[in-house]
Protein backbone atom coordinates (compact mmCIF):
# COMPACT_ATOMS: atom_id res chain seq x y z
CA UNK A 1 0.00 0.00 0.00
CA UNK A 2 1.55 3.43 -0.76
CA UNK A 3 2.34 5.46 2.30
CA UNK A 4 0.79 9.62 1.78
CA UNK A 5 3.45 11.98 2.34
CA UNK A 6 1.44 13.63 5.10
CA UNK A 7 2.34 16.44 7.81
CA UNK A 8 1.42 13.74 10.56
CA UNK A 9 3.71 11.50 8.87
CA UNK A 10 6.18 13.65 7.97
CA UNK A 11 6.89 14.72 11.73
CA UNK A 12 6.55 11.11 12.93
CA UNK A 13 9.26 10.03 10.78
CA UNK A 14 12.75 9.16 12.41
CA UNK A 15 15.31 11.75 11.19
CA UNK A 16 19.01 12.91 11.60
CA UNK A 17 20.41 16.08 10.56
CA UNK A 18 24.20 16.47 9.99
CA UNK A 19 24.52 19.57 8.97
CA UNK A 20 22.95 22.23 11.62
CA UNK A 21 25.19 25.48 12.69
CA UNK A 22 24.91 26.04 15.91
CA UNK A 23 24.64 29.87 15.71
CA UNK A 24 21.95 29.32 13.14
CA UNK A 25 19.60 28.03 14.92
CA UNK A 26 18.95 30.11 18.08
CA UNK A 27 15.27 30.61 18.89
CA UNK A 28 14.05 34.42 18.89
CA UNK A 29 12.68 34.08 22.01
CA UNK A 30 15.80 32.77 23.28
CA UNK A 31 17.24 36.01 22.11
CA UNK A 32 15.15 37.73 24.01
CA UNK A 33 15.82 36.05 27.15
CA UNK A 34 19.79 36.30 26.47
CA UNK A 35 19.20 40.31 25.84
CA UNK A 36 18.10 40.94 29.05
CA UNK A 37 20.03 38.73 30.92
CA UNK A 38 23.18 39.74 29.65
CA UNK A 39 21.97 43.65 29.20
CA UNK A 40 22.49 43.92 25.29
CA UNK A 41 20.28 46.33 23.79
CA UNK A 42 17.40 44.55 20.95
CA UNK A 43 16.88 46.48 18.27
CA UNK A 44 12.57 45.28 19.04
CA UNK A 45 11.01 43.63 21.94
CA UNK A 46 8.92 41.03 20.02
CA UNK A 47 9.57 37.77 19.06
CA UNK A 48 8.02 37.66 16.00
CA UNK A 49 9.66 41.15 14.88
CA UNK A 50 13.05 39.98 15.60
CA UNK A 51 12.72 37.43 12.96
CA UNK A 52 13.72 39.69 9.97
CA UNK A 53 16.64 40.69 12.12
CA UNK A 54 17.81 36.71 11.96
CA UNK A 55 16.27 35.20 8.93
CA UNK A 56 17.01 35.85 5.46
CA UNK A 57 14.11 36.69 3.03
CA UNK A 58 13.18 35.52 -0.62
CA UNK A 59 15.54 38.42 -1.81
CA UNK A 60 18.57 36.89 -0.34
CA UNK A 61 21.00 37.21 -3.62
CA UNK A 62 24.27 35.41 -2.21
CA UNK A 63 25.94 32.99 0.36
CA UNK A 64 27.73 36.70 1.62
CA UNK A 65 24.46 38.63 2.35
CA UNK A 66 22.94 34.84 4.01
CA UNK A 67 26.54 34.89 6.07
CA UNK A 68 25.55 38.70 7.68
CA UNK A 69 22.18 37.33 9.47
CA UNK A 70 25.13 35.86 11.95
CA UNK A 71 26.90 38.91 12.90
CA UNK A 72 22.92 39.75 14.83
CA UNK A 73 22.93 36.06 16.95
CA UNK A 74 26.42 35.50 17.44
CA UNK A 75 26.37 38.68 20.01
CA UNK A 76 24.26 36.77 22.38
CA UNK A 77 26.63 34.09 22.02
CA UNK A 78 29.66 34.64 24.02
CA UNK A 79 28.68 33.23 27.63
CA UNK A 80 29.48 29.95 28.76
CA UNK A 81 25.51 29.87 29.87
CA UNK A 82 24.39 30.96 26.47
CA UNK A 83 26.46 28.32 24.70
CA UNK A 84 25.09 25.38 26.91
CA UNK A 85 21.62 27.00 26.62
CA UNK A 86 21.43 27.09 22.62
CA UNK A 87 22.97 23.91 22.60
CA UNK A 88 20.71 22.24 24.67
CA UNK A 89 17.47 23.69 22.77
CA UNK A 90 19.32 22.58 19.57
CA UNK A 91 18.20 18.88 21.21
CA UNK A 92 14.98 20.26 22.25
CA UNK A 93 14.36 21.58 18.74
CA UNK A 94 15.47 18.31 16.95
CA UNK A 95 13.25 16.24 19.45
CA UNK A 96 9.95 17.86 18.34
CA UNK A 97 10.65 16.91 14.46
CA UNK A 98 11.42 13.40 15.71
CA UNK A 99 15.38 13.67 14.89
CA UNK A 100 17.03 10.85 16.74
CA UNK A 101 20.75 12.30 15.92
CA UNK A 102 22.17 15.60 15.77
CA UNK A 103 25.45 16.58 14.65
CA UNK A 104 26.03 20.10 15.65
CA UNK A 105 28.56 22.82 14.16
CA UNK A 106 29.97 25.49 15.31
CA UNK A 107 33.22 27.68 14.93
CA UNK A 108 35.34 28.22 18.55
CA UNK A 109 36.65 31.83 17.81
CA UNK A 110 33.32 33.41 17.36
CA UNK A 111 32.52 32.76 20.87
CA UNK A 112 35.58 34.65 22.57
CA UNK A 113 34.50 38.10 22.49
CA UNK A 114 33.98 37.87 26.56
CA UNK A 115 37.25 35.82 27.80
CA UNK A 116 36.09 32.05 26.74
CA UNK A 117 39.44 29.81 25.50
CA UNK A 118 38.89 27.49 22.43
CA UNK A 119 38.45 24.65 24.79
CA UNK A 120 35.94 26.07 27.34
CA UNK A 121 33.37 26.90 24.28
CA UNK A 122 33.81 23.37 23.13
CA UNK A 123 33.07 22.32 26.70
CA UNK A 124 29.99 24.29 27.20
CA UNK A 125 28.44 22.94 23.90
CA UNK A 126 29.23 19.49 25.02
CA UNK A 127 27.84 19.77 28.08
CA UNK A 128 24.45 21.04 26.55
CA UNK A 129 24.02 18.99 24.38
CA UNK A 130 24.64 16.34 27.05
CA UNK A 131 21.85 17.26 29.20
CA UNK A 132 19.51 17.54 25.90
CA UNK A 133 20.21 13.95 25.30
CA UNK A 134 19.22 13.23 29.21
CA UNK A 135 16.47 15.32 28.55
CA UNK A 136 15.10 14.45 25.39
CA UNK A 137 16.90 11.41 24.35
CA UNK A 138 18.33 12.80 21.17
CA UNK A 139 21.60 11.80 20.81
CA UNK A 140 24.65 14.47 19.47
CA UNK A 141 27.96 15.02 17.84
CA UNK A 142 30.15 18.41 17.92
CA UNK A 143 31.52 19.41 14.35
CA UNK A 144 33.99 21.95 15.10
CA UNK A 145 34.55 24.95 12.49
CA UNK A 146 37.39 26.91 11.04
CA UNK A 147 36.72 29.89 9.36
CA UNK A 148 38.07 30.90 6.15
CA UNK A 149 38.41 34.50 6.81
CA UNK A 150 40.44 34.15 9.77
CA UNK A 151 44.13 33.39 9.65
CA UNK A 152 45.94 29.95 10.00
CA UNK A 153 47.57 30.00 13.05
CA UNK A 154 43.63 30.97 14.51
CA UNK A 155 42.43 27.79 12.74
CA UNK A 156 45.09 25.67 13.85
CA UNK A 157 44.51 26.15 17.30
CA UNK A 158 40.63 25.51 16.51
CA UNK A 159 41.36 21.81 15.57
CA UNK A 160 44.21 21.01 18.00
CA UNK A 161 41.38 22.22 20.83
CA UNK A 162 38.83 20.22 19.00
CA UNK A 163 41.68 17.37 19.09
CA UNK A 164 41.39 17.45 22.74
CA UNK A 165 37.60 16.40 22.68
CA UNK A 166 37.80 13.45 19.94
CA UNK A 167 35.82 10.64 21.40
CA UNK A 168 34.62 13.05 24.31
CA UNK A 169 31.70 14.53 22.37
CA UNK A 170 33.82 15.88 19.08
CA UNK A 171 33.23 13.98 15.93
CA UNK A 172 35.06 16.38 13.19
CA UNK A 173 36.10 19.13 11.62
CA UNK A 174 34.89 21.42 9.09
CA UNK A 175 35.36 24.48 7.26
CA UNK A 176 33.09 27.36 6.65
CA UNK A 177 32.55 30.93 5.83
CA UNK A 178 33.00 32.84 2.94
CA UNK A 179 33.73 30.25 -0.03
CA UNK A 180 33.86 32.37 -3.38
CA UNK A 181 36.87 35.09 -1.16
CA UNK A 182 38.95 32.09 0.46
CA UNK A 183 39.32 28.66 -1.87
CA UNK A 184 39.78 25.85 0.17
CA UNK A 185 43.82 25.31 -0.70
CA UNK A 186 44.50 27.95 1.61
CA UNK A 187 43.68 25.58 4.36
CA UNK A 188 46.33 22.53 3.49
CA UNK A 189 48.53 23.04 6.71
CA UNK A 190 45.23 23.33 9.03
CA UNK A 191 43.65 20.06 7.52
CA UNK A 192 47.09 18.12 7.74
CA UNK A 193 47.24 18.73 11.05
CA UNK A 194 43.50 17.71 11.86
CA UNK A 195 44.38 14.28 9.66
CA UNK A 196 47.31 13.87 12.08
CA UNK A 197 45.49 14.17 15.07
CA UNK A 198 42.74 11.50 13.13
CA UNK A 199 39.73 14.06 12.93
CA UNK A 200 37.63 13.31 10.33
CA UNK A 201 36.88 16.28 7.96
CA UNK A 202 34.26 17.30 6.39
CA UNK A 203 34.08 20.58 4.15
CA UNK A 204 31.76 23.03 2.86
CA UNK A 205 32.61 23.23 -0.54
CA UNK A 206 30.67 23.49 -4.17
CA UNK A 207 28.12 25.89 -2.45
CA UNK A 208 29.54 29.68 -3.86
CA UNK A 209 32.20 28.22 -5.95
CA UNK A 210 32.90 25.41 -8.61
CA UNK A 211 33.68 22.13 -8.61
CA UNK A 212 37.27 22.06 -8.35
CA UNK A 213 36.68 23.26 -4.51
CA UNK A 214 35.11 20.00 -4.05
CA UNK A 215 38.48 18.49 -5.93
CA UNK A 216 40.47 20.08 -3.48
CA UNK A 217 38.61 19.55 -0.58
CA UNK A 218 38.79 15.81 -1.32
CA UNK A 219 42.09 15.39 -2.77
CA UNK A 220 43.66 17.37 -0.82
CA UNK A 221 42.49 18.66 2.59
CA UNK A 222 41.32 14.95 2.92
CA UNK A 223 37.28 15.71 3.31
CA UNK A 224 35.37 12.44 4.01
CA UNK A 225 31.75 14.24 3.75
CA UNK A 226 31.55 17.07 1.42
CA UNK A 227 28.94 20.51 3.17
CA UNK A 228 26.28 21.18 0.12
CA UNK A 229 28.43 20.23 -3.04
CA UNK A 230 25.40 21.67 -5.37
CA UNK A 231 28.34 22.59 -7.76
CA UNK A 232 29.43 19.25 -8.09
CA UNK A 233 27.57 18.89 -11.32
CA UNK A 234 29.76 21.15 -13.36
CA UNK A 235 32.44 18.99 -13.39
CA UNK A 236 32.21 15.34 -14.47
CA UNK A 237 34.97 13.55 -13.51
CA UNK A 238 34.93 16.00 -10.15
CA UNK A 239 31.43 14.16 -9.43
CA UNK A 240 32.72 10.37 -10.68
CA UNK A 241 35.62 10.61 -7.97
CA UNK A 242 33.02 11.94 -5.25
CA UNK A 243 30.63 8.98 -6.44
CA UNK A 244 33.16 6.30 -6.70
CA UNK A 245 34.72 7.47 -3.23
CA UNK A 246 30.96 7.33 -1.47
CA UNK A 247 31.72 10.89 -0.09
CA UNK A 248 28.57 11.28 0.96
CA UNK A 249 26.95 14.92 0.01
CA UNK A 250 25.56 17.30 3.08
CA UNK A 251 22.76 19.04 1.20
CA UNK A 252 20.57 21.82 2.55
CA UNK A 253 17.63 22.51 0.33
CA UNK A 254 16.28 25.67 1.59
CA UNK A 255 19.48 27.40 2.03
CA UNK A 256 21.16 25.87 -1.44
CA UNK A 257 18.46 27.91 -3.25
CA UNK A 258 18.08 31.29 -0.65
CA UNK A 259 22.22 31.82 -0.95
CA UNK A 260 21.72 31.15 -4.82
CA UNK A 261 23.75 28.47 -4.53
CA UNK A 262 21.33 26.58 -6.97
CA UNK A 263 19.70 28.99 -9.12
CA UNK A 264 16.07 27.55 -8.66
CA UNK A 265 13.87 24.40 -7.50
CA UNK A 266 13.59 23.46 -11.30
CA UNK A 267 17.73 23.27 -11.45
CA UNK A 268 18.28 21.52 -7.98
CA UNK A 269 19.98 18.51 -8.78
CA UNK A 270 19.52 15.94 -5.90
CA UNK A 271 17.18 13.77 -8.69
CA UNK A 272 20.21 13.70 -10.77
CA UNK A 273 22.81 13.04 -7.90
CA UNK A 274 20.60 10.26 -6.70
CA UNK A 275 20.59 8.71 -10.38
CA UNK A 276 24.41 9.57 -11.42
CA UNK A 277 25.27 7.41 -7.29
CA UNK A 278 25.82 9.66 -5.46
CA UNK A 279 25.19 9.59 -1.49
CA UNK A 280 23.09 11.65 -0.60
CA UNK A 281 21.85 13.30 2.45
CA UNK A 282 19.21 16.05 3.62
CA UNK A 283 19.49 18.46 6.59
CA UNK A 284 18.67 21.50 7.30
CA UNK A 285 22.01 24.49 7.48
CA UNK A 286 20.42 27.10 10.00
CA UNK A 287 17.14 26.57 11.04
CA UNK A 288 16.48 29.94 12.27
CA UNK A 289 18.29 32.00 9.80
CA UNK A 290 16.90 29.71 6.83
CA UNK A 291 13.11 29.63 8.07
CA UNK A 292 13.53 25.78 8.04
CA UNK A 293 13.36 22.74 10.06
CA UNK A 294 14.01 19.20 9.52
CA UNK A 295 10.28 18.29 8.56
CA UNK A 296 9.85 21.00 6.52
CA UNK A 297 13.04 19.72 4.20
CA UNK A 298 11.40 16.56 3.44
CA UNK A 299 8.16 17.98 2.99
CA UNK A 300 9.69 20.52 -0.14
CA UNK A 301 11.82 17.39 -1.30
CA UNK A 302 8.09 15.93 -1.28
CA UNK A 303 5.77 18.65 -2.73
CA UNK A 304 8.49 20.05 -5.74
CA UNK A 305 10.42 16.31 -6.61
CA UNK A 306 7.43 14.34 -6.09
CA UNK A 307 9.57 11.84 -3.66
CA UNK A 308 7.83 8.71 -2.35
CA UNK A 309 7.83 7.36 1.20
CA UNK A 310 10.27 5.18 0.32
CA UNK A 311 12.47 7.73 -1.17
CA UNK A 312 12.31 9.43 2.08
CA UNK A 313 12.94 6.62 4.49
CA UNK A 314 16.13 5.93 2.22
CA UNK A 315 17.46 9.63 2.27
CA UNK A 316 17.28 9.37 5.95
CA UNK A 317 19.00 6.08 6.30
CA UNK A 318 22.04 7.77 3.79
CA UNK A 319 22.46 10.06 6.89
CA UNK A 320 22.51 7.20 9.32
CA UNK A 321 25.28 5.51 7.19
CA UNK A 322 27.39 8.58 6.82
CA UNK A 323 27.06 10.07 10.19
CA UNK A 324 30.43 10.80 12.12
CA UNK A 325 29.51 7.79 14.64
CA UNK A 326 31.80 5.05 16.05
CA UNK A 327 30.27 1.90 14.43
CA UNK A 328 28.74 0.75 17.21
CA UNK A 329 26.87 3.80 17.89
CA UNK A 330 25.96 3.51 14.56
CA UNK A 331 24.37 0.41 14.59
CA UNK A 332 22.40 1.23 17.83
CA UNK A 333 21.28 4.05 15.77
CA UNK A 334 20.74 1.93 13.01
CA UNK A 335 18.36 -0.26 14.85
CA UNK A 336 16.37 2.28 16.70
CA UNK A 337 15.64 3.95 13.11
CA UNK A 338 14.22 0.72 12.16
CA UNK A 339 11.90 -0.27 14.50
CA UNK A 340 10.23 2.90 14.33
CA UNK A 341 10.25 2.58 11.05
CA UNK A 342 8.75 -0.71 10.63
CA UNK A 343 6.30 0.81 13.45
CA UNK A 344 5.08 3.11 10.63
CA UNK A 345 5.16 0.27 8.12
CA UNK A 346 7.89 1.52 6.37
CA UNK A 347 10.35 -1.69 6.44
CA UNK A 348 9.44 -4.88 5.54
O1 LIG B 1 26.02 27.43 4.29
C1 LIG B 1 27.01 27.97 4.83
N1 LIG B 1 28.14 28.13 4.11
C2 LIG B 1 29.26 28.68 4.63
N2 LIG B 1 29.31 29.13 5.88
C3 LIG B 1 28.21 29.02 6.64
C4 LIG B 1 27.04 28.44 6.16
N3 LIG B 1 26.10 28.49 7.14
C5 LIG B 1 26.69 29.05 8.20
N4 LIG B 1 27.95 29.39 7.90
C6 LIG B 1 28.93 30.08 8.75
C7 LIG B 1 28.31 31.26 9.48
C8 LIG B 1 28.41 30.90 10.93
O2 LIG B 1 28.65 32.00 11.76
C9 LIG B 1 29.59 29.94 10.94
C10 LIG B 1 29.71 29.06 12.13
O3 LIG B 1 28.56 28.31 12.37
O4 LIG B 1 29.41 29.20 9.74
ZN1 LIG C 1 26.70 25.05 6.58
Amino acid sequence: MEVLVTEDWLLKLPKVDLHLHLDGSVKPETILELALHQGIDLPVYDKDQLIPHMRVNDECSSLTEYLSKFHFTTRFLQLAEALDRVAYEVAQQAAEHNCKYVEVRFAPQLHRDMGLTVEETIQHVIEGLNRGRRDFGVRAGVIVICMRHHAIETNLEVVTAAAKFAGRGVVAVDLAGDEASYPPEIFRDVFAESKRLGLPITIHAGEAAGAANVYEAVANLGAVRIGHGVRLRENASILELVRNRRIPLEMCPISNIQTKAVPSWESYPIREYLERGLMVTINTDNPSVSGTNITKEYRVLADRFGFTAPELVKLIMNGVEAAFLEESDKLTLRREMENELSSLGLLN
